[in-house]
């Protein structure tokens, strides 16, 4: 089954200035795709068109099988519920705890008056608890995000796609900022999550080795169009300096 697609996809900022060129692709669910390309090749944007934070010049964007870029505000929202976003700069907010911060993850789908007066409902205190379990980051629930390392707090923003119960995971250079180590931790925490609960998860990535590693697909992208699309098994050194060009010697 389709859960991303994008069909005939054109988009640019300023007239005259495409940043994705007639891009097409399908991405089953469960698949884990790393997309990788120079900077600038459109990478971000590309992300954005699956969570309305960009809108096609033309083409389409269809999520489990619904056009989603034509969607009206409310049928819309329903369906970015199910998608959740992780940056590189994770995106907590540091005066808060880490429960608080999962909780956060629910805030569209309880009364206004709860997320302002801070008193969610037990059932939600329940589930970011598990979601905080499921990351490894349970004893660290009292714990000011600023207080955590960058890698916690990556793990603390993945609950928080969990708590929102999205099924697909839109990463944006996700560990970019963590050392090789840290890194690891948090992308098989992706892939875990990945493999147990059947999530959808497209990741932009600087780090080609990392793509390689964790991903069941890699997408080049290079000057707005797709490069490549295919098996990491099937990506060489070749295509490397082609994608990339002098940035790699
Ligand atoms: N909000 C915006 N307004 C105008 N131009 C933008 C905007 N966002 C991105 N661009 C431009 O679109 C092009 C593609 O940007 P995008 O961020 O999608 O690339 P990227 O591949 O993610 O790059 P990087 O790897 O550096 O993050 C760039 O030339 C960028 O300057």
């Amino acid at each position: 089954m389709a859960m991303l697609e994008l069909k005939h996809i054109c988009q640019s900022y300023k007239k005259g200035k495409p940043v994705l060129r007639d891009i097409s692709f399908t991405i089953p669910a469960g698949q884990f795709v790393s997309v990788i390309g120079p900077s600038g090749a459109g990478k971000t944007t590309l992300l954005r068109l699956f969570n309305h934070m960009v809108c096609p010049d033309s083409g389409e964007v269809w999520i489990d099988e619904v056009r989603f870029d034509t969607l009206k505000s409310r049928k819309r929202r329903t369906i970015q519920q199910r998608v959740g976003m992780i940056f590189q700069d994770f995106c907590l907010v540091d005066t808060c705890t880490c429960l608080q911060n999962v909780l956060n993850g629910c805030l569209a789908r309880i009364p206004l008056w709860r997320a302002l007066s801070g008193f969610f409902p037990r059932v939600e205190r329940e589930k970011a608890l598990a979601a905080l379990e499921a990351v490894g980051m349970e004893e660290y629930r009292q714990t000011l995000a600023h207080a955590l390392s960058g890698g916690q707090k990556q793990r603390v923003a993945i609950a928080r796609t969990l708590m929102q119960d999205a099924t697909i995971l839109l990463a944006d250079e996700p560990v970019a900022s963590l050392d090789p180590l840290t890194a690891r931790q948090v992308l098989e925490l992706m892939c875990r999550l990945q493999k147990e609960q059947g999530l959808t998860v497209v990741m932009n990535s600087h780090n080609v080795e990392q793509a390689r590693t964790w991903s069941d697909r890699i997408i080049g992208l290079k000057d707005g169009r797709i490069f490549f699309d295919g098996a990491p098994a099937d990506w060489t050194e070749d295509r490397l300096q082609a994608l990339y060009g002098r940035q790699t010697s």
